[in-house]
């Protein structure tokens, strides 16, 4: 059994051990679950030469217990060493003077693919362990990546059910493709009228209601996450930072123990609370360089120590990033703080008036670990178009954010520290964007995705190869105030 526990950011959830927080997902007080145990200090030289497998199984481990490292392996080769993805899993290039983490090399194009792939077989681990036999469904809310790879990687998984609810104005048209033509016995995909927030608070909501509670009892059904809420999502994601850190000090970029700036395009916050982690357990990270697009409220947070989301919400070119309700910065603020009455405060304060601002000692703390900047749809493609003819680096519009943020703070700052920007996406999947930036000229998303080839010579990842042929599977939008419907009726279907 996992002897490693788990507590709510808010503090009125008993402590679960790893296996019931992967499967309830969020704290039953509406906070996110975080470890109740300091974090181990990993030996960094003994991480240095493993396969990304190992590495996982080392890191992972921490997280469960030792006692369980076996099974914890068995499950990493499940997931990546099955041919999903390459060889390296997660390539680290260079592009002038940064390093570049490819995180998108799976079967998604996403930064979430590693993360998603694992999360399953944690997941169906973890009902055998408990033996619980109660159907799971897993909740997703997605501003375009989440869907798709939870999707995939929940496709025909036996014992779960996926829901996955996505703005249907507010994902790029190959993200959107992506998640309509998923095939498999057990997936269902909803667009809805409204935003990624209003996908995200409806799902929270699922997860707090009594009637759907009662609902899944009758139909012996419970509910879980697959966004970065999910403890479960989150870890795996530390793997990411000791990975690509350990490329480049086995390609001899730098040193073993020198530190490195990580510079990490942010929405949601996980990816970012994923390198808090990955620093508290020891690997020498300088400074987090959070990038954010025109829905700027990090940058804001970061600067002022205010999270104002009453503000207006911008569709953007880097769409997987319009998000205005940040969910792990409660984590950040909690671990920072280590109070959760504060924590159940600022957030009582977001609920009820749109604002909370930390004091002023939290927010010095945090600032000595962050730096934050953003940029507009313009400054995007800008940085797109300049990378690529600068360096021959093709971008994301996303990952040109990071880019773009990171080139200002290093000229603001005037830091020489290495620095590895998280690349979140392949560019294909913005094709029509990215296009736009090299040439200055609208072409429809699937053309795009030929002239950008064309132009540079980067391959189309396979799994967005003929993506326009594939059947549409999933047709239904419905409007946000009926997410809550449509979790019910799914419960009810899914145990007939
Ligand atoms: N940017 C995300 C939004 C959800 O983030 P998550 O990390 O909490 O799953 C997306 O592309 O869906």
């Amino acid at each position: 059994m996992s002897d490693k526990k788990y507590i709510s950011t808010r503090g009125q959830q008993r402590p679960l051990d790893f296996y019931d927080a992967i499967l309830q997902g969020i704290g039953n007080d509406g906070g996110l679950l975080v470890p109740n145990f300091e974090l181990e200090q990993k030996d960094l030289k003994a991480l240095q030469h493993l396969s990304y497998v190992d590495m996982a199984t080392e890191i992972i481990t921490s997280f469960v217990g030792e006692n369980e490292k076996e099974e914890i392996r068995e499950l990493c080769q499940k997931a990546y060493g099955n041919g999903l993805f390459p060889q390296e899993v997660v390539p680290v290039k260079q592009a002038g003077d940064v390093y570049i983490a490819e995180l998108f090399q799976g079967p998604t194009a996403a930064f979430k693919d590693m993360a998603l792939s694992l999360l399953p077989h944690f997941m169906t681990y973890s009902l055998k362990k408990k033996g619980e036999e109660r159907k799971v469904m897993i909740l997703a809310a997605t501003s375009g990546d989440t869907g798709k790879a939870a999707l995939e990687g929940f496709k025909d998984v036996e014992g779960t059910y996926i829901q996955v609810f996505y703005p249907e104005d507010g994902v790029s048209p190959i993200q959107k493709q992506q998640m309509v033509t998923q095939t498999g016995q057990n997936v269902d995909v909803v667009g809805i009228q409204g935003n990624f927030d209003d996908a995200q608070s409806a799902v929270k909501q699922a997860f707090q209601s009594k009637e759907l509670k009662d609902l899944c009892d009758q139909h012996h059904v419970f509910l879980s996450s697959a966004n970065s809420i999910n403890i479960g999502r989150l870890i795996p994601q530390v793997v990411y930072y000791f990975y690509a850190y350990m490329t480049l000090v086995n390609e001899k970029k730098i040193a073993l123990n020198e530190a490195v700036n990580f510079t990490i395009p942010s929405g949601n916050f996980g990816n970012c609370l994923a390198g808090v982690i990955a620093k508290k357990m020891g690997l020498p990270i300088q400074k987090f360089i959070v990038a954010s697009n025109k829905n700027n409220i990090l940058t804001d947070f970061f600067r002022t120590g205010r999270y104002d989301a009453r503000r207006d919400f911008y569709k953007t070119n880097a769409p997987a990033m319009d998000i205005l309700v940040s969910s792990n910065l409660e984590r950040l603020v909690y671990m920072m703080a280590q109070d959760s009455q504060k924590v159940r405060n600022y957030m009582e304060q977001l609920n009820q008036q749109g604002v909370y601002e930390i004091s002023s000692d939290l927010l010095e703390k945090i600032q000595t670990l962050f730096k934050a900047g953003w940029l507009d749809e313009d400054e995007v493609l800008e940085t797109v178009k300049n990378c690529f003819e600068e360096t021959g680096y093709l971008l994301d519009t996303h990952t040109a954010i990071g880019y773009g943020v990171y080139k200002e703070y290093q000229k603001a700052f005037r830091d020489s520290t290495k620095t590895i920007i998280l690349a979140t996406a392949s560019p294909y999947k913005f094709a029509d964007s990215v296009y736009q930036a090299l040439e200055n000229k609208d072409l429809s998303e699937y053309e795009a995705i030929e002239a950008v080839c064309q132009k540079t010579g980067v391959a189309i990842p396979k799994p967005l190869v003929a993506l326009d042929q594939r059947e549409v599977l999933h047709q239904q939008v419905i409007d946000k105030s009926e997410i809550i419907d449509a979790i019910s009726q799914k419960i009810k279907e899914i145990s007939l």
